[in-house]
């Protein structure tokens, strides 16, 4: 049953579900067509059984072919929005590029992702979220980072690359959607896309609790870019292991898979691209992403571009994760 008038931001969010389907895609192909280059094998610990490590080989493609994938599935995303929305603010982590009509998705209102937001909202007791109700364009932003895991993506990590559309109402991340494209299901199917939105949960996944006191804290940080006060976090959270893996939405998702229990990364570097996505969902299914004092972000379109004070992002215990990250006592 079609709603009367779908409110604006359920309608970008079933079009971003399918145009980051779509950026997904391109980035498929560019990795396939790339140059590949098979490398040794390498030694990884595999995150759900952190003490294994398994040695496979990869293959990695050039930054070359990165920056291609990164500009073209930018490119699908924000000119396929703008097309239908042409007053939104959409932020891209590449900056304004152009790129080819044939990434351009023509009609980015997918009816089966419409469908499906229809449906929850024609279940959900109260009807739609007075939020999202009444949010009017120019109070949305939307932050795209069209390959999140580049350095990943060029040496052989395939599967950390997600792409990530976070959409903000009065600078808050309200709705998110963040697409796998690597990710193999257990059908086969490659890709897969989890979103969320205020109020309606998340979808895309069945987000798992893992039990800390049983089994002891898991949490992840950045694979490239290291500092020391993400190492003395990591030391003071205590936990039974650390997951060393690429890209903001990629620790994200494997929070909601219950894989880990929090991603610590108390040091500039990330962008308002890279969180966007990931804090809305993480918030749908009650969880938190903030800066290291526990504050959260301003994602208005004005608002400066990085994450100067770090990422704490968790299901629960987000005081004890904010708690790993104080510096040391002035000696
Ligand atoms: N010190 C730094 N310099 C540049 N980019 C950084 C960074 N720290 C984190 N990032 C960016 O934040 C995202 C997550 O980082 P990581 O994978 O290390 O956890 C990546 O986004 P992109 O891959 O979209 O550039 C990465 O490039
Ligand atoms: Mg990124
Ligand atoms: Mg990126
Ligand atoms: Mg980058």
């Amino acid at each position: 049953m079609a709603l009367a008038a779908r409110p604006v931001v359920l309608e970008l969010l079933a079009a971003s579900i399918n145009v980051a389907r779509r950026a997904g895609g391109i980035i498929r192909d560019v990795l396939s067509s790339g140059e590949l280059r098979t490398v040794d094998k390498v030694r990884r610990r595999l995150p759900s059984l952190p003490t294994v490590t398994a040695v496979t080989a990869v293959t990695t493609t050039t930054a070359a072919a990165a920056g291609k994938a990164d500009r073209r599935a930018q490119h699908c995303i924000i000119e396929s929005l703008r097309r239908r929305w042409p007053a939104l603010a959409i932020i891209g982590e590449e900056g304004a590029i152009g790129g080819s009509e044939h990434d351009v998705v023509a009609e980015v209102l997918d009816a089966a992702d419409q469908g499906v937001i229809d449906a929850i909202l024609t279940e959900r007791s109260g009807g739609c979220p007075s939020t999202l109700q009444k949010a009017t364009l120019d109070q949305i932003s939307v932050w795209v980072d069209p390959l999140d895991g580049t350095k990943e993506f060029t040496e052989g990590f395939p599967e950390n690359v997600t792409v990530l559309i976070g959409i903000a109402i009065n600078g808050t991340p309200e709705a998110g959607v963040i697409h796998q494209p690597f990710f193999k299901a257990a059908n086969s199917v490659t890709g897969r896309t989890i979103w969320a939105a205020h109020g309606l949960g998340v979808h895309g996944t069945e987000v798992k609790w893992r039990n800390v006191a049983r089994d002891g804290r898991i949490v992840a940080t950045t694979r490239s870019h290291p500092s020391p006060a993400i190492e003395r976090a990591l030391a003071a959270a205590q936990p039974a292991s650390i997951v060393r893996i690429g890209g903001a939405g990629n620790k994200i998702v494997h929070i909601l898979d219950g894989d880990f229990d929090a991603y610590l990364f108390p040091s500039p570097g990330t962008s308002k691209w890279d969180t966007c996505a990931g804090e809305a969902i993480l918030r749908a299914a009650g969880g938190h992403l903030t800066d290291q004092s526990g504050a959260s972000y301003d994602y208005s379109a004005k608002a400066e571009l990085a994450n100067a004070r770090g990422v704490v992002a968790s299901l629960s215990d987000h005081a004890f994760y904010l708690s790993c990250t104080k510096p040391p006592a002035q000696l």
